[in-house]
């Protein structure tokens, strides 16, 4: 296994974190060099990397970057300092469940071997586990677009909403990934991308994505959505997740919901592409998955200027929850799912 990785979105050196800071993107192309854990929660949190697997992968590395701070400390107080560190890291954001399926994984490996091992070997073990986890997101995501690719035939045009590429995974990406896919297998697919407000992930990462990889792609505002689909233009949709619940409601980039009502009024398949990371059994349905609210700046702001001043009441959901009974289907590694989710998503895992 590697030591090191380099992708669009992320450099493990082997001590530090390396980010590109998506904050600025596309107009500019600045990275983010975190040197402790605290610095890899503040990216987080303030979004210079965002995207569930990517802040699953990232959180990884925040842990193993804290058991370095500490493992020249006693093992009680490391083992405080770490959990300490875990609970800054799940206090960044709360609906992409990928955040605390890694730091679950982490502090598994620190409870398998505390007692069994010195701390500078701990520290080794825990990198490689974050490494693991970044490596595996690779994989997994072109399984998933291998697996999400036979739902599209050749010609088709693909509707997409916030940014599910290589930007918002280690790489390759999950929605991208299928649209990806699907181009290796030699099929022509184009892209409409939801510009996505307040935040532009459409608008900003994904037409930068799939500008970069030479993909047919025409920007949108998300209130084109439903004309592009009236007027025939739109063959399938296709977008990420941040939670899938056991009952299959998938909480996605707020405004999915919108497009997944009118992708049912117009007849046109609703896919969702996730990693079995993002689904969550323990989570029984929609109705149960934190929905973060970020900061009113994020919606009164356009570029530099302030749109309304304090006095307006702003409300900022990150999210929203599509009911699972507008997914035509969910695509995973493990395979595509549709229908009875509550039976078969669970299957995946065995
Ligand atoms: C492949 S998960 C991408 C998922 O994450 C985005 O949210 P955010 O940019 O706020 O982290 C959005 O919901 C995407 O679908």
């Amino acid at each position: 296994m590697n030591e090191h990785i380099k992708t669009k979105t992320m450099e493990w050196n082997g001590d530090e974190l390396i980010l590109i800071d998506q904050r600025y993107l596309p107009l500019e192309e600045t990275y983010v060099t975190c040197k402790n854990h605290i610095e890899v929660a503040d990216s987080i949190r303030d979004m210079v990397v965002r995207g569930a697997p990517a802040i699953g992968a990232t959180a990884g590395f925040g842990m193993a970057i804290a058991s370095s701070e500490f493992e020249s400390l006693d093992k009680k107080t490391y083992v405080e300092k770490m959990k300490k560190a875990e609970e800054l890291l799940a206090s960044t954001r709360p609906t992409a469940v990928n955040l605390f399926w890694a730091l679950k994984r982490m502090s598994k490996i620190i409870d398998e071997n505390i007692e069994k091992t010195n701390l500078n070997e701990l520290t080794r073990l825990l990198k490689k586990e974050a490494l693991e986890i970044a490596y595996d997101d690779i994989k997994i995501n072109r399984k998933m677009g291998q697996n999400g690719a036979k739902l599209l035939k050749n010609g088709d045009t693909v509707l997409t909403h916030c940014n599910a590429g290589a930007l918002a995974t280690v790489d390759y990406g999950t929605a991208l990934g299928v649209i990806r896919a699907a181009i290796e297998d030699g099929k022509k697919i184009s892209v409409y991308a939801d510009e996505t407000r307040p935040y532009l992930q459409g608008a900003r990462l994904t037409v930068w994505e799939l500008v970069q990889d030479g993909i047919e792609t025409t920007l949108i505002s998300d209130n084109m959505a439903g004309w592009v689909m009236k007027q025939g233009k739109i063959n399938a949709v296709i977008v990420g997740a941040d939670r899938i619940a056991a009952n299959g409601d998938v909480a996605n980039k707020i405004g999915t919901y919108s497009v997944a009502i009118l992708a049912k009024k117009h007849g046109i398949p609703f896919y969702v592409a996730a990693p079995l990371s993002t689904i969550d059994l323990e989570t029984p349905t929609g109705e149960e998955i934190p929905i973060e609210e970020r900061n009113r700046n994020e919606v009164r702001y356009c570029h530099k200027s302030q749109l309304v001043d304090d006095s307006i009441n702003v409300y900022n959901p990150a999210f929203d929850v599509t009911p699972n009974d507008l997914v035509t289907a969910i695509i995973t590694e493990k395979g595509v799912v549709k229908d009875n989710y509550k039976t078969e998503l669970p299957k995946l895992f065995e």
